[in-house]
């Protein structure tokens, strides 16, 4: 968190400045309260109006200074979230996909977002607070020793034991914050599996097991952070006690001080004062740091960047060979049959349901990568190949599209710069002209057919302009006669070197394939 904090240095110095500034204006509030009831002591009305004007102006001075403190800790608090969040999304840039899978949508999700408002409410925060608190004491101890040095060590002894009691309750809080955040997590991928699952469990009448299953997660939820905030009141509360015993004592002394006329009858006001803020402040900065360190570990669990170079150039000149390969699951061994797919030449992978069709798309993709037997790029061996460097020469077309809440043109360039004349023969030859032109601009909300989506998603991956293309029953949601103008399209394409799981080897394309691949 320090790193993040150092990152916005000028925006933290300002907001440190603004916290010390009303550090000062309250402490000077109180010392002004001991001017004040001395002169009420006096009986002196224009000394206790000169005071109380002073006192109101310092009042409002420090209201200014809060306003400009909440807004410059939020501006640097977001600035701060902002970046870690950058820093989580860094890594994933860089990493492979099996990497990307190591944990699930839902962990990264909430990683952004839980994560994020417990770092914001009991991290950042408490680290300003922390901040306040020490600046408060030492405003205070300042103050305290104008009035006498015997109150300064009565004040001192009550902050060190408040400030190193709260440790008994360290380790509690630091498990109960990561069952937090673990519960979150769990809840948070539960209602988004079963507000996905909608229309099924409405088809079923099992609307009753949908609120059930969310609310369990939730309950789930609900007794870690019970468990928590109750582990922080125990600390919160017996200090508070502890706090209170202090303040009683300090009062003594100083009344004792007063009896013995060593400090004048107005200072009590202030003692009174300043001892509330010495021992509220002594043991809320030990809560802040508590609750700081344990919220700080929930970012020992993010993914760190990858330092592994990726420059090297990837190229598919001739061949991709499969020798000997086989693949095991926990049920179940699939073997693949030796090939060669060749530069610029089309193959059709056929095969019984549960055959393995789809895991070899996987492998060649570079997504498994614990398989026995070979895969070679131009005889250079799969293992020798960084993954990540796969998917610049290959490109992959799912059965199940995927289309982002945008505009159908981003869902086609994502962001790349495509050259008209290139974005119209790709459309001309996926049937999806009419998308661009009446649809260009609508932004994608289930407002397009199975096919359409279809067509948008194999328009997507011809534009990435890649040599080796595989589809997975791409076409399965298009009508018999779009599929076929679609796939005789790419078939004829002399550039691309296809691989093309199909179930229905249509007469009209089947000879546009140079090999049918059985498994
Ligand atoms: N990640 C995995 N873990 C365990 N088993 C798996 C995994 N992926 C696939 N399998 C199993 O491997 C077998 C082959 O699956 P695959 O999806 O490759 O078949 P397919 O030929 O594409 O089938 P279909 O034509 O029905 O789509 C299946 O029995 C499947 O259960």
């Amino acid at each position: 968190m320090i790193i993040y904090m150092k990152k916005f240095k000028k925006e933290n110095l300002l907001a440190f400045l603004a916290i010390t500034m009303d550090a000062f204006l309250t402490v000077l509030s109180s010392v002004l309260l001991a001017k004040l009831l001395n002169s009420l002591v006096a009986m002196n009305l224009r000394k206790v109006m000169f005071w109380l004007g002073v006192l109101v102006f310092v009042w409002l001075l420090d209201s200014l200074t809060c306003i400009a403190r909440d807004f410059l800790k939020e501006r640097v608090l977001q600035l701060e979230l902002n970046a870690i969040r950058a820093a989580i999304l860094q890594p994933l840039t860089q990493m492979s996909y099996v990497e990307f899978n190591k944990n699930s949508t839902e962990d990264y999700n909430s990683w952004l977002n839980n994560d994020m408002t417990l770092l914001y409410d009991n991290g950042f925060q408490q680290i300003y607070f922390a901040y306040e608190a020490i600046v408060m004491m030492i405003f205070s101890g300042i103050a305290v020793i104008l009035f006498h040095w015997i109150l300064l060590v009565t004040m001192i002894l009550a902050a060190f034991i408040l400030f190193y009691l709260p440790k008994i309750f360290e380790a509690l809080i630091s498990k109960s914050t990561m069952q937090v955040s673990e519960r979150a997590n769990q809840a948070l991928a539960t209602s988004t599996d079963y507000l996905k699952g909608f229309s099924i469990l409405y088809q079923n009448n099992r609307l009753d097991y949908f609120k059930q299953k969310i609310m369990t997660a939730f309950e789930q939820l609900k007794n870690v952070k019970i468990k928590l905030t109750l582990v922080q009141a125990y600390m919160i509360y017996s200090l508070g006690f502890v706090g209170l015993i202090f303040q009683g004592v300090i009062l003594l002394v100083a009344a004792i001080l007063i009896i013995h006329h060593q400090i004048t009858v107005g200072v009590i006001f202030s003692v009174g004062n300043l001892a509330g803020i010495i021992t509220n402040y002594s043991k809320s900065a030990a809560n802040n740091i508590i609750t700081l360190k344990a919220t700080a570990r929930l970012m020992d669990k993010y993914p760190k960047i990858n330092s592994v170079s990726t420059d090297r150039k990837l190229k598919f000149t001739d061949r991709l060979s499969v020798q000997h390969l086989s693949v095991k699951f926990a049920q179940q061994e699939i073997s693949y049959p030796d090939f060669t797919i060749k530069k610029g030449k089309k193959y059709a992978l056929i095969g019984e349901s549960g055959s393995g069709k789809s895991t070899l798309i996987q492998l060649l993709l570079g997504n498994i990568q614990d398989y026995q037997g070979e895969i070679s790029l131009d005889g250079e061996s799969f293992r020798q190949i960084n993954p990540k460097l796969l998917p610049s020469i290959i490109s992959n077309i799912s059965q199940f599209p995927y289309l982002f809440h945008e505009s159908v043109e981003e869902n086609l360039t994502l962001g790349r710069k495509i050259s008209p004349t290139q974005f119209l023969s790709v459309l001309t030859s996926t049937c999806a002209t009419e998308l661009v032109s009446d649809k260009r601009n609508i932004s994608f909300d289930n407002n397009l057919s199975g096919g359409q989506q279809a067509r948008i998603s194999i328009a997507r991956e011809l534009l990435a302009n890649k040599p080796i293309l595989l589809m997975d029953e791409s076409t399965a949601n298009l009508d018999k006669t779009t599929a076929l103008i679609v796939e005789r399209n790419i078939l004829q394409n002399p550039n691309l070197t296809v691989i093309m799981i199909t179930h229905h080897l249509y007469d009209e394309t089947c000879q546009y394939f140079d090999e049918i691949i059985t498994l």
